[in-house]
């Protein structure tokens, strides 16, 4: 197990909303992939997200929660990774939720095991994008902008090319890919084969791959070889 978020290039997102069977979780886990990450855009409570923190726990990969609600919360993650959502019309997914959970778990943060993830949402018709109250009809020049902002401006750790649901665009991905250097690059969006994977893998540092777990678990896997090579 490598608990270096800078050297993983394979994540899957499983979402606490989304139900998974014993089996298709023990493939997941067994995978070969870099981490599990906890996270969705609608319906993450923190039952839900205690139950699949508890059955993944089971497995020695790296468990990241991705916090989208302050309510699901909890101790025993490996890493909290925190988005902010760099083209939300709404300052509250930028810094507003974040000042509030730091106001009230300030003092109990252990920040070591903070990660802020720099969001681009690029497919207007997700559901992250609705929540978050993005502008997500972008140009290549708005997505590079961000990439760009994220690492020589914020120094963030992580810039996130958000696709959910959808396959990206592979020249705007070319593109980013071009402008970051120290921060990592995260595409997530559509991915259904290993070919798409390897794709994606050729521009991006690290592939999430969320959905087609719930569709079709054996394509699923087959993306973590593709991506690591
Ligand atoms: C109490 C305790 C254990 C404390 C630990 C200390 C700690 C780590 C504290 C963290 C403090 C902190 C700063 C928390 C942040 C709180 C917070 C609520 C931040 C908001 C972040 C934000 C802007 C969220 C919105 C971003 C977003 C829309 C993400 C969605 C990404 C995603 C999962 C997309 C896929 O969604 P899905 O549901 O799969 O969609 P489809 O159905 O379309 O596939
Ligand atoms: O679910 P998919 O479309 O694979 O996207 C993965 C991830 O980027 C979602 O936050
Ligand atoms: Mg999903």
């Amino acid at each position: 197990m490598n608990f270096d978020y800078r050297v993983w290039k394979h994540v899957f997102k499983l979402d606490p909303n989304k139900e998974i069977s014993d089996a298709d979780l023990e493939a997941i886990c067994e995978s070969g992939t870099d981490a599990i990450f906890v996270g969705g855009s609608d319906g993450v409570t923190l039952n839900n997200t205690l139950d699949l923190m508890s059955r993944v726990r089971k497995y020695a990969v790296p468990c990241v929660l991705e916090v989208t609600t302050i309510e699901s919360l909890t101790p025993g993650f490996d890493l909290y990774y925190i988005p902010t959502v760099l083209n939300s019309k709404d300052a509250s997914f930028i810094v507003g939720l974040q000042h509030d959970a730091v106001k009230e778990y300030g003092d109990l943060m252990n920040w070591d095991e903070v990660v802020t993830e720099g969001y681009c949402i690029a497919n207007p018709d997700c559901k992250a994008a609705d929540y978050s109250n993005a502008n997500a009809s972008l140009s290549l020049e708005d997505v590079v902008a961000y990439a760009r902002m994220s690492e020589k401006m914020f120094r963030l750790p992580i810039f996130y090319l958000e696709y959910s649901g959808t396959y990206g665009d592979i020249e705007v991905v070319k593109e980013v890919r071009k402008v970051l250097d120290r921060t990592r690059f995260y595409y997530g969006g559509g991915i259904q084969s290993a070919g798409q994977a390897r794709e994606m893998a050729m521009f991006a540092d690290t592939v999430v791959v969320g959905n087609i777990i719930y569709d079709n678990v054996q394509a699923a896997i087959e993306t973590v070889k593709a991506a690591k090579g």
